[in-house]
């Protein structure tokens, strides 16, 4: 089971007399104010995560684009929201504009920083990154607030690979630096004689969709190919042909080296002095990854000192690069200004892939290409729809029985269901029980993309469990229990034996009901408000609590009892659509059968 952080902070923890029940829940005669509600359909944008509720008014979202895209994925996202089309914007401009925006479009020449997220106060929902590095895009700050970061993987695989090997078949035949010669007047074949490809050892540095796709082209022109990736599967490499060797095999062995790892903290400069030293004289390099991965200024040197014979680059650490940069203006280095990923072809793929993932993003659907969010496959999400409801109303109903000041450190979690634990996916139930936890105390605004970060931060340790049932696993949960441990109640009767404040749901017809409080049992669906009331069994509580409520036109949709015995305490949970004046909670709390009662707004 996972647990999310730990910094469990202890509180003082009451208590209290367990009331134990002996009964099951009892549905009432209903009073003349009640009224049952019909089923509702649940709106899917409650589900989730990024929802453009932004602008709060049922506006069309914001989408701004802020480097050039396909006018396919424009004309898309245009079908559904404000598009602002603004290239070239400086930090500042953007730092402005963002703050009018619910999505954000980006190639690689952004830089969107924590200043961005900062600027945006919360508005910003989605960044799409159009493309597939998200070197420029600072995830942790994006999931610190919340914003969900999609990429646009596959379409420019294809487009990039191409890249690769017509610079690599380039370089070995002078192409750049012969057609400059003949076009300034000259015709010097003897200086450009290049090298040929065939038989010669290629090492693909980053075995992903690229990097296998570049294996695949150069194992056509007659290479040896063999990569580096300690992530890939060897099958997948040996499928086509290639070898999966250690770092240093590939540096010492390879003719060419090729790259196309992503630029993280542990590819950062890989390529330098040190590992320079331990390669082939004479080698070649391909960059069309990141020029981050590489150290210029060593490259430069082997360049210098005969280690490395040719360089072919498309990217650079500073894009544009120094007009006066020796790595660029070196004779045997042949350069182009990041143009892996452009093709017509691949920037109408792009612009499509991209934008389809910010509109459904928007939209509230989970975004299969979420860089900073766990991926819920869309059947798991539509099975769990209801129960995704019942995970949040669950947290903010128990969040709002604690007493304040008592902290919420400890909250444990228990799912039962019939399905094997392995076939339940408890991410998003677990994100958005955080989210009901969290909201109602705080103005953090929680979603599945910032839901551990944000409860890790609070130093909120959350514990899930499993309890196996026997039957029928059709259903994937029976019941969802929210236990929260080391608290004060403002409603004693809400703590369990052990003196957690308790609360148990569950779904029935695709309605989330609260069926537990502590240890009482009752019957209410979840929408609307609660009120919660421990009395004496007795009769005429029903209709006087009723009549309360009918007198100040508050609308009862729903009402239960859980007793322990006849005549006994019971508790009654009574769902309210408005919200009933602080004279009428008053003139429920004087009846003189209540011992207490509270109002819990869903
Ligand atoms: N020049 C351009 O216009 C373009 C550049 N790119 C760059 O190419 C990179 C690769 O793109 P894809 O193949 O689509 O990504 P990918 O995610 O499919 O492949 C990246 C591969 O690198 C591997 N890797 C990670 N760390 C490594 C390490 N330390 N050593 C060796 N391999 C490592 C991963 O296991 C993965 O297999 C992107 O991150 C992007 O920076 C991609 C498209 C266009
Ligand atoms: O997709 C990538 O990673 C790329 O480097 C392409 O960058 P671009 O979108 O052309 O600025």
């Amino acid at each position: 089971m996972s647990a999310v952080t730990a910094a469990v902070t202890s509180s003082a923890k009451v208590a209290v007399n367990p009331h134990k029940i002996s009964s099951l829940s009892s549905r009432s005669p209903l009073p003349s104010a009640i009224s049952i509600r019909s089923k509702r359909d649940i709106p899917l944008k409650r589900l989730i995560l990024v929802t453009c509720t932004a602008t709060g008014d049922g506006a069309k979202p914001t989408v701004l684009v802020a480097e050039k895209l396909g006018e396919a994925g424009v004309q898309l996202l245009e079908k559904f929201a404000n598009v602002d089309c603004s290239y070239n914007l400086t930090p500042e401009e953007l730092n402005t504009k963002i703050s009018l925006c619910d999505a954000l479009i980006v190639r690689s020449a952004t830089k969107v920083g924590r200043d961005v997220f900062e600027s945006s106060r919360g508005r910003l929902k989605v960044v799409g990154r159009a493309g597939v590095g998200i070197d420029n895009v600072d995830l942790s700050a994006a999931t610190e607030f919340g914003c969900l970061v999609v990429n646009a993987p596959t379409a420019n695989t294809i487009a990039a690979a191409e890249h690769g090997i017509a610079l690599m078949a380039a370089m070995a035949r002078n192409v750049s630096q012969a057609d400059a010669s003949v076009k300034s007047g000259e015709w010097k074949r003897n200086k450009y004689v290049g090298v040929s490809l065939v038989g010669k050892t290629l090492a693909v540095m980053g075995f992903g969709k690229v990097g296998s796709e570049v294996a695949r082209r150069a194992k056509g022109l007659g290479m040896r190919v063999i990569a580096h990736d300690p992530y890939a599967p060897a099958d997948r490499a040996h499928a086509i042909g290639v070898d999966l060797v250690s770092f240093d095999e590939a540096l010492s062995t390879a003719d060419f080296i090729s790259l196309h790892m992503p630029l993280t903290p542990a590819t950062s400069k890989m390529l330098n002095d040190e590992t320079f030293a331990k390669m082939k004289k004479g080698v070649r390099i391909v960059n069309v990854a990141r020029g981050g991965v590489i150290d210029e200024d060593a490259l430069v040197r082997a360049l210098d000192a005969g280690i490395v014979a040719q360089a072919a680059l498309d990217v650079f650490t500073k894009e544009p690069p120094a007009k006066d940069s020796k790595l660029v203006q070196h004779e045997r280095v042949t350069v182009t200004p990041h143009l892996g990923a452009s093709t017509m072809e691949a920037q109408e793929g792009v612009a499509i892939e991209i934008a389809e993932a910010v509109v459904g993003a928007l939209n509230g659907e989970l975004a299969s290409t979420a860089v900073n969010a766990p991926m819920v496959s869309a059947e798991v999400l539509a099975e769990l729809k209801p129960y995704v409801v019942l995970a949040e109303q669950l947290g903010r109903l128990a969040v709002q029985l604690v007493a304040g000041g008592s902290g919420v450190k400890n909250v444990k979690v228990t799912y039962a269901s019939a399905r094997a634990t392995d076939e339940l996916d408890t991410r998003l139930l677990r994100a958005m029980i955080t989210k009901g936890i969290i909201e109602p105390i705080s103005d953090v605004y929680v979603n599945l993309v910032n839901a551990d970060y944000t409860a890790k931060q609070r130093g909120m340790r959350i514990s899930e469990e499993r309890v196996v049932l026997d039957g029928s696993p059709e259903s994937p949960l029976e019941t969802i229990t929210v236990q929260l441990g080391n608290v004060e109640s403002k409603f004693a009767t809400a703590l369990s034996e052990s003196g957690e404040v308790k609360v148990e749901g569950r779904v029935k017809d695709g309605i989330p009901h609260l069926t537990k409080v502590g240890s009482f049992e009752v019957d209410v669906s979840l929408e609307g408000s609660i009120i919660l009331c421990r009395q004496v069994d007795q009769p005429g509580m029903i209709g006087t609590v009723g009549s309360i409520l009918g007198e100040s036109n508050v609308n009862v949709s729903f009402m239960s009892v859980g007793r322990i015995a006849p005549r006994k305490q019971a508790v009654m949970a009574i769902g309210v659509d408005d919200m009933p004046s602080k004279e009428t909670l008053k003139k429920i709390g004087e009846i003189p059968a209540v011992e207490e009662f509270v109002f819990l707004k869903l």
